[in-house]
Formats: structure tokens, sequence, C-alpha cells
């Protein structure tokens, strides 16, 4: 190493870190043209004081879809004064009441009185001012199949998207965000008969597109020559084998502190490797936390196995929750999107192929996410 290859006490590989942070909503987002265009298709109606097209996001994790539906938001708020927008999480707001304190903070900018009061009378005031102030509202529930997962599903989107039969001239829109459309299984059909989302899909990025993507952030969160084009190739192949874009930024940023404390002016691989390692945890365990609680249940019986055959693994999952076949199929194959498992036709049975199925992770990995989840 060379003296200029030392980075002094005070100095950072850092231009600008905040691009590295998980909430930062980009200016340059491409490759996701048509689905943006299709949601704001969707809420035109909303600038004309019309009700807006409910919509449905679909795709896995770190593909976008939040972001898509912020950066729509933001420029709703520009050119829609008579559109209010709200954006739930709902793995933190899981209930109806939780859902409408969360709209009432955005309308008012307080929290609603948090003792004693009854959610129809926090709905009515919501509404009332809505039609009062003739305004459109949009709400945007992220992880929706959270509410699925509590049981409170159907009441939160009964209430938003049946407003107006009770309370005439209220507008509201509805934008529902999961990983798989089969996540909506709770829905019933007094909600479905409402609902009707256009389905806006967004599928997982392809190799060249991570790094069009990441090189974006390498020059504004990086002083030049930083990290170079191999160094970033290592990183997309990490986001090529998980599929989630939130993975490269946080190892780019992991990465760039590890160089930081070597006292190093450049990322290696070996920085990378690192950061690697210390978060590979902290992605999946993410994600499985995201799973059903049958999801989880098919997933730790896989984990247990080194490979096991379609069948079996059907028959002791039908025993351990009584699920049918349907549902079985549609949760080995979303396991396989989300890149838990492989699930490929390889070995041969007695009645011709087999689908082999088995974890592409750590079994040992997966079962210790699965205890923290
Ligand atoms: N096309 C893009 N251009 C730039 N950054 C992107 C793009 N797509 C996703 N990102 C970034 O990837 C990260 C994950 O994106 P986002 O949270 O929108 O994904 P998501 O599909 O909503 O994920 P999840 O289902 O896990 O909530 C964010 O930091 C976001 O800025």
């Amino acid at each position: 190493m060379t003296g200029n290859d030392i980075l002094l006490w005070d100095e950072t590989l850092f231009k600008d870190l905040s691009v590295l942070e998980p909430d930062y909503l980009p200016e340059y987002f491409p490759h996701r043209d048509s689905q943006l265009n299709a949601l704001k298709f969707a809420l035109k109606p909303a600038l004309r004081g019309m009700r807006p097209l409910n919509c449905l996001l679909v795709g896995p994790p770190g593909t976008g879809k939040t972001s898509a539906v912020m950066k729509t938001f933001k420029e709703l708020e520009v050119h829609a004064p008579n559109v209010v927008t709200v954006k739930v999480n709902c793995q933190i707001d899981s209930t109806r009441f939780a859902v409408m304190s969360r709209i009432y903070r955005q309308l008012f900018g307080i929290s609603p009185p948090n003792s004693g009061i009854a959610f129809r009378k926090l709905f009515e005031t919501v509404v009332n001012f809505l039609v009062s102030s003739e305004k459109v509202l949009i709400v945007a529930l992220d992880d929706l199949n959270y509410l699925c997962c509590e049981g409170h599903a159907n009441e939160v989107m009964y209430s938003l998207l049946r407003a107006h039969e009770q309370y005439p001239g209220t507008k509201i829109g509805v934008i529902g965000i999961v990983n798989d459309a089969s996540d909506l299984y709770c829905l019933d059909s007094r909600v479905n008969s409402v609902f009707l989302p256009e389905e806006i899909s967004f599928p997982r990025y392809e190799k060249a597109e991570i790094m069009d993507i990441l090189k974006d952030r390498v020059r504004y969160g990086f002083y030049p020559k930083v990290i170079s084009d191999e160094v970033l190739e290592h990183i997309v192949s990490y986001v090529e084998k998980t599929g989630d874009l939130r993975v490269g930024i946080d190892l780019l940023r992991r990465s760039g502190f590890n160089a930081e404390r070597r006292g190093s002016r450049m990322i290696l691989s070996e920085d990378v490797e690192k950061a690697y390692e210390a978060s590979k945890l902290l992605h999946l365990c993410r994600g499985i936390s995201l799973l059903s609680d049958s999801e989880k249940q098919l997933l730790e019986l896989i984990a247990k196995k080194d490979e096991i055959k379609a069948g079996e693994l059907y028959k002791s999952f039908h025993e351990l929750t009584q699920l049918g076949y349907t549902r079985f199929y549609g949760m080995v194959n979303r396991l396989q999107t989300l890149n838990y498992v492989d699930a490929d036709f390889t070995g041969k049975g007695k009645r011709g192929r087999t689908r082999m199925i088995k974890t592409k992770y750590e079994a040992d990995d997966i079962l210790s996410c699965l205890k923290k989840a």
C-alpha cells in the first residue's frame, strides 16, 4: 500500500451516505417505466376529483414497489392539491383502528386521542373531513398480506372500499402491495367485489439492470474510484442470489465502512465478503419473517431434510396443516420465486420425473431465522 492509498482518520469514502440509506427515495428510478405509467394511469381520475382505480402491486422483495408508490405520491403532492396520500406499513399498523389512526395523523397532523375513542368515531371524522374538503384519499397498504395473517384484512378493506356506500361523496382508492397475489387468499367476496384492482407486476431485476441501478448509487454515494467495476460485479452477484436490490445497497454501505476501517481508499472484494457474511442472515431473516405461518411451516419441513421429494413433502405438510395440494403447490412455487428453495424436476421417480425440493441457503441459517420469526 502506498501513502496515497491510506485514508486519513478525518477522511471518508462516502460523498453522500444518505443515498445508501434504506429509506432513500432515488431521483434515478430506471427499468420501472411501465409500472410507473400503469400506476399513474390508475390514479389519474383522482386529479379530477374522482375515485381512482384500485391497484395491486405484486413482486418479490426489493423490486421497487414501495418506491414506485412513493415517487408517484410525491408527484401527486405537487400536481394534485385535492389528493391526500397515505402509506401504511401493515406490519406496524395491522388492525382497522391502527390503519385509520395512521390516516387520521396524515390528514390532521396529530394523533387521534389514544384512549376511549371508538373506530366508528375516528372513521367518521376522517370521512367527514374528506367530503367537506372535497379531497380524494389514496391509501397504500404496504405488505397487505400482514393484514391477512392478523385476520384484519377484510374489515380494513371493507371500511375503505365501501365507505362511499355509508357516507356518499367519499372518494377513497386503495393500493395493495404484496409479494405474491396468492397472499390475498383471505379476502372475502364482499371485498373482492369492490376491490377489483389493476394488477401491476414488478419482476425481479436482470443482472444488467441491477448493475445500472447500483452504479448510480455508487456515483452519488462514493467519491470517484472508491469501487472498481470488478468489485461492483461481486456485489451484483449477491443481489442476483437474493433478487433483492436492498441487499446490494446495504452491501455498498457496509463494504464502504469495512474499507474505511482498514484505512483504505478503495473497497476490495474482501470488504464485500465481510459485509455479506455480516448481513446475509439479516436479509434472510427479514424475508422469512414476512412469510405466512403455513409457508414458514413448509420451509421448516424442507430445511430439516437435505433434499425431499415433492410427494413426500406434501404428505408431511398436509399432516401438519391439513391444507390441500393446491395451496401446497402455490406455496412451493412462492418459496422458489423468493429464492429460498430449489424445486426442480431432477430426480427420476417410479412413475417418471419427480420434483426434488431443497433449500438454497444453509439449512441451519434458515432454521435459526425461523426460530426468530
Ligand atoms: N428501479 C430502481 N431504481 C433505483 N433504486 C431502486 C429501484 N428499485 C428499487 N430500488 C431501491 O431498492 C430498495 C428496495 O426498493 P423497495 O423498498 O421499493 O422495494 P419493494 O419491492 O417495495 O420491497 P418489499 O417488498 O421488500 O417491501 C430501495 O432502496 C429502493 O430505493
